[in-house]
């Protein structure tokens, strides 16, 4: 079990970045840690690696105490692997070579049939004799993900892993490398902001705001019953509207995160916007109106007219499900 127990964290600034840090994560789970930008998703990371000494709080694996660089002359732990935002590569050798440098010692035996592996769930068989300095930001994010598992590390920590990936291989890429960690039974801590690299695959999602983790669930939980509105909007557009505004039968003044796509528009009743624009998404229109002076954002499938009246509505069942977050 990996166990971060009472950690907090200031660079030399002195301004504290991460305050009094929880977690248990049994092996083989998947975490997820989101956030939004400069909440300290990296330096946990990092300090969960072995990069930053902490002052106060302790790091464990099983037994194991995870010693900051104070204490290590070479820093980072040898059972856990830290896949960076800026990527280690050797920009003068092949992708293979990249890979073959990462093997176990263990695994040199069988090498070429284990980068073909690896390439393989890349994606990158065809560019195996590519020098990295040749390759794309998003393939060669691919080359650091192939040298992280090449460790087999017990815990792999990724940040923002496939950020620089285009959509066209994104999601392939994150079943293969999620599926494959799985298969390998290796625990997994993911930064991210994309919604994407955590619903689907995350056994459980830390939230982090302000210094603090104010959140951890499932993904499930999270997504459907979101506590406020900074974390349902790290899921996709999100509003807090008064729920005695949507249903007149409601008695209470209570506000409920509702989606951009669970209105549905109506021209007759519920709650009355005026479009402000319409933008193109695709499979749908993202619409941007006012309702009593408040910006709302819905989904329609039709761009609608600017100062045109509408209607909201919202099922009951998504009301309730709100209604029931604590
Ligand atoms: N080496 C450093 N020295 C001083 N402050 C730092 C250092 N690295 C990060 N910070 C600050 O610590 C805070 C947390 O940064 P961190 O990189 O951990 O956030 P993050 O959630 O990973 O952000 P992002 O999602 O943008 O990568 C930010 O305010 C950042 O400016």
């Amino acid at each position: 079990m990996l166990q971060v127990d009472h950690v907090s964290f200031s660079y030399e600034d002195g301004v504290t970045v991460l305050e009094n840090i929880n977690l248990r994560i049994a092996k083989g789970e998947h975490i997820s840690i989101i956030g939004e930008s400069g909440c300290g998703k990296s330096t946990l990371l990092k300090i969960i690696y072995g990069l930053l000494d902490i002052e106060v709080g302790e790091v464990y694996w099983d037994d194991t105490q995870v010693l900051g660089p104070l204490y290590n002359l070479v820093p980072g732990e040898s059972y856990m692997k830290y896949l960076a935002q800026d990527l280690d590569l050797m920009p003068y050798t092949t992708v293979r070579e990249n890979i073959s440098e990462f093997l176990s010692v263990f695994e040199r035996e069988r090498s070429e049939e284990r980068i073909d592996e690896l390439l393989e769930l890349i994606e990158m068989t065809d560019q195996a004799d590519t020098k990295v300095r040749y390759l794309s930001g998003g393939q060669q994010q691919r080359v650091a993900l192939a040298r992280a598992l090449a460790q087999e590390p017990k815990v792999l920590l990724l940040d923002e892993p496939f950020s620089h990936i285009d959509n066209f291989r994104k999601n392939n890429l994150r079943r293969n490398i999620f599926g494959y960690l799985r298969r390998q039974k290796v625990t997994v801590i993911t930064a991210t902001h994309d919604p994407m690299d955590m619903l689907p695959f995350a056994d459980r999602v830390v939230v982090l705001k302000d210094k603090f983790i104010i959140a951890k669930d499932t993904p499930k939980n999270l997504y459907e019953r979101p506590q406020d509105l900074y974390i349902a909007s790290l899921f996709g557009e999100a509003n807090r509207i008064p729920i005695n505004i949507l249903k007149s039968y409601a008695d209470t003044k209570r506000r409920i995160i509702v989606y951009a796509h669970e209105f549905k528009v109506s021209q007759k009743s519920g709650l009355e916007v005026v479009v402000k624009g319409s933008y193109y998404m695709g499979g749908y229109f993202m619409i941007g109106g006012i309702y009593e002076g408040h910006d709302i954002y819905f989904h329609h499938h039709q761009p609608l007219e600017v100062g045109k009246v509408v209607f909201l509505n919202i099922s009951i069942d998504t009301i309730n499900q709100r209604l029931a977050t604590p």
